[in-house]
């Protein structure tokens, strides 16, 4: 489907480590003059939510999930908000509701993983929303510390379709550019924007259906070639890519097998694939096990036919996914059977 013609409804992401700004972002999203109403769900851990008391939004419907961590507990709990707003937004009655967008702030230890997969899975969720993007918020003083500390910040990163590398009056431009190197070795594909406050143009944020790979490279085709092997950290990226087409057998032999061997490392991938003898572009992305797949419009004739694939994930044996992938590749001779 045209992202133009998308009606659903875009789900943000918003998460990052303890303390590194998010609810400060979600109080920027929700001040600035975009036009949009908002529906924010916040989950804390806590019977007692601290972070609600410290959103600003006047009009904004604020929902609180105090019951557990989002990514462990309360998957239950969000297809439930979710549905409940559906039903208020197409509400006849007189209490409708009618928010243009939700944005959902994740506990600072959440793995937005299973998050994504809720509205990928839940057939009604998938239905009515789309995922506009996950916006991971990085403490650029404290990052490093994160990062090396456990999975979960690494896990942040690896799933972030937008990285805001926030807090950036307290470090100097060497650490900035020396962060900045870390993650994009860790995430070669979401751009990087340096921000104060979490403040940055909405326009960047919002909208931007970044979860939708296509567009990105679209936009930014050199992504691809940032490449760096100088850190030591469980999570990197891998790209897949060549301009010759790729036959379909081989490429689902090649998925199933990735899945069933190396879904647990494989936190997000997403690509667009040329395959042979089809003039429509085949796109996917998904979440370990959860794979979403199309095809979408035409090759264009003034652009270049290329299969790019990005994957993103922990201990990744890269080698084997570059071989794998190469034998999925159509030779010149063969391509014309
Ligand atoms: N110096 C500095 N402080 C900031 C910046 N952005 C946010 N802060 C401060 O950092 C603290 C944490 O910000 P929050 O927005 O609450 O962070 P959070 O990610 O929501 O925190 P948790 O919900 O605890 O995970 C607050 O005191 C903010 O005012 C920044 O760019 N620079």
């Amino acid at each position: 489907m045209n992202e133009i013609d998308d009606p659903r409804i875009p789900v943000t992401i918003v998460t990052g480590f303890l303390g590194a700004g998010k609810t400060t972002l979600l109080n920027h999203l929700l001040t600035s003059d975009h036009g949009q109403k908002i529906a924010v769900i916040v989950n804390e851990f806590g019977e007692i939510g601290i972070d609600h008391e410290l959103i600003v939004g006047a009009d904004d419907e604020i929902i609180e999930m105090n019951n557990g961590c989002i990514c462990c507990t309360v998957r239950g709990d969000l297809v439930r908000i979710a549905l409940q707003l559906l039903d208020r937004k197409f509400s006849m009655k007189g209490q409708a509701y009618n928010f243009d967008r939700i944005v959902i702030e994740t506990t600072g230890l959440a793995d937005p993983g299973p998050v994504i997969q809720t509205f990928l899975a839940e057939e009604l969720l998938a239905q009515f929303f789309k995922m506009d993007a996950v916006v991971t918020l990085v403490d650029a003083c404290h990052a490093h510390l994160h990062l090396n500390q456990g999975p979960e910040a690494q896990a942040q990163v690896a799933f972030a379709d937008i990285l805001l590398l926030n807090k950036s009056d307290l470090v100097t431009v060497e650490e900035r550019t020396a962060l900045e190197a870390r993650l994009r070795h860790m995430n070669v594909s979401a751009p990087i924007y340096h921000t104060c406050q979490s403040t940055l143009d909405v326009r960047y944020v919002l909208d931007v259906n970044a979860f939708d790979l296509n567009h990105k490279l679209e936009i930014r085709p050199n992504l691809l070639h940032a490449h760096h092997h100088h850190h030591e950290d469980h999570v990197h990226s891998i790209i897949l890519q060549d301009e010759r087409p790729v036959q379909l057998q081989k490429i689902n032999r090649f998925m199933d097998e990735w899945l069933v061997n190396h879904a647990e490392d494989t936190y997000r991938y997403k690509g667009i694939i040329h395959v042979d003898q089809v003039d429509r572009r085949v796109v996917f992305q998904g979440v370990h096990m959860m794979l979403g797949i199309n095809t979408d419009r035409n090759w264009r004739d003034d652009e270049q036919r290329l299969t790019r694939i990005v994957i993103i994930g922990k201990n990744l044996d890269e080698a084997w996914f570059q071989q794998r992938f190469a034998e999925c590749i159509v030779e010149s001779t063969e391509s014309t059977l």
